[in-house]
């Protein structure tokens, strides 16, 4: 396993169609034009003449509804309409990828193997799955290619989706099911947590404002802590509760209703559910 940031795009030489400019889409091309790739080699396609319009004016990017010209403008196209639009959209652009064009997709859960018999054996794949703090250059992505894959190809990757944040190759590529459930999803997960304190603050008699800007700075602050520390987060939590203390009321709470069987169960959920959009792909 290999994983790697790089920062500056000033110099990256090649053109990025976007397939979709919905939530994950621009929270990558975003991260990408703070990192300083030009907007002018970013084209997003979107369904609508108003989202176009929309696109250009919050990003100043190249915008399109002609999946088809953008595609034909691009050394890679990035996939980013839901699973089930996937099969549709991915037999409609393959006449209109650019020789050597690399594709990279974000879709949940459908497989290499789908795409090769939608677009064609040789087609050059990477197959990733980012999350949306990619946004803020803080995106944590899993990445496979298939062996159509130049050296070149997986570096193009590489330097896209580390430029938001870390980017993993990955030895096998059913392990995104997993990352799905870790790093795709888990942002979902942070934000009810943060739900659930900022509540649970407000019912303790702070107001909504203060309990939120404290429990988004700690959880914040948590993860920096993390990132930056020799220890891990079980030696973290125990600095934190002192025997005989308040938070150790606490963590026998979270500990006797179960915490980590409700995470263990949510997270196979998640990458049963990715599995099953797999299978469903298959049937295209
Ligand atoms: N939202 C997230 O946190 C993550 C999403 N993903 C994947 O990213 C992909 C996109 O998800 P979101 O951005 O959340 O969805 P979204 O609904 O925000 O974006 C999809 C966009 O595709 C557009 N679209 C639909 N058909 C189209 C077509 N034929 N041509 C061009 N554009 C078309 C829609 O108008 C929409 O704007 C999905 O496959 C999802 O599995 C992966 C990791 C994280
Ligand atoms: O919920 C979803 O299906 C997408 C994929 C991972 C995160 N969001």
């Amino acid at each position: 396993m290999t994983h790697s940031t790089v920062n500056d795009l000033s110099n990256f030489p090649k053109t990025i169609a976007f397939i979709g400019a919905g939530n994950m889409a621009s929270a990558i091309f975003g991260g990408l034009l703070s990192n300083g790739l030009a907007p002018e080699q970013i084209i997003a396609t979107t369904k609508s003449h108003e989202s176009c319009e929309r696109t250009r004016e919050n990003f100043g990017i190249r915008a399109t509804t002609s999946n088809h010209n953008a595609c034909e403008a691009a050394d890679i196209v990035v996939l980013c309409v839901k699973p089930q639009t996937l099969p549709e959209v991915a037999k409609d652009i393959a006449p209109h990828l650019s020789p050597d064009a690399l594709v990279i997709s974000v879709a949940a859960g459908i497989d290499i193997d789908s795409m090769t018999r939608w677009m064609g054996e040789s087609t050059p794949i990477v197959r990733c799955m980012p999350n949306t703090p990619s946004q803020i250059q803080q995106g944590a992505c899993g990445l496979f290619a298939n062996d159509q894959c130049s050296q070149q190809h997986k570096d193009d990757a590489e330097s896209i989706l580390s430029s938001v944040g870390i980017a993993v190759w990955l030895d096998n590529e059913d392990d995104i099911h997993a990352v799905t459930a870790v790093s795709a999803s888990g942002p979902a997960y942070i934000f009810l947590v943060l739900e659930a304190m900022i509540e649970a603050g407000v019912k303790q008699g702070l107001s909504q404002e203060l309990s939120k800007s404290l429990a988004i700075q700690t959880v914040l602050g948590a993860s920096a802590l993390a990132i930056s520390s020799e220890y891990d987060p079980a030696e973290l939590r125990k600095r934190v509760t002192s025997p005989g203390g308040t938070t150790e009321q606490a963590i026998n709470v979270f500990e006797s209703k179960n915490l980590r069987a409700i995470f263990s169960d949510a997270m196979d959920a998640c990458a049963n559910r990715s599995k099953e959009l797999a299978k469903a792909a298959s049937d295209h």
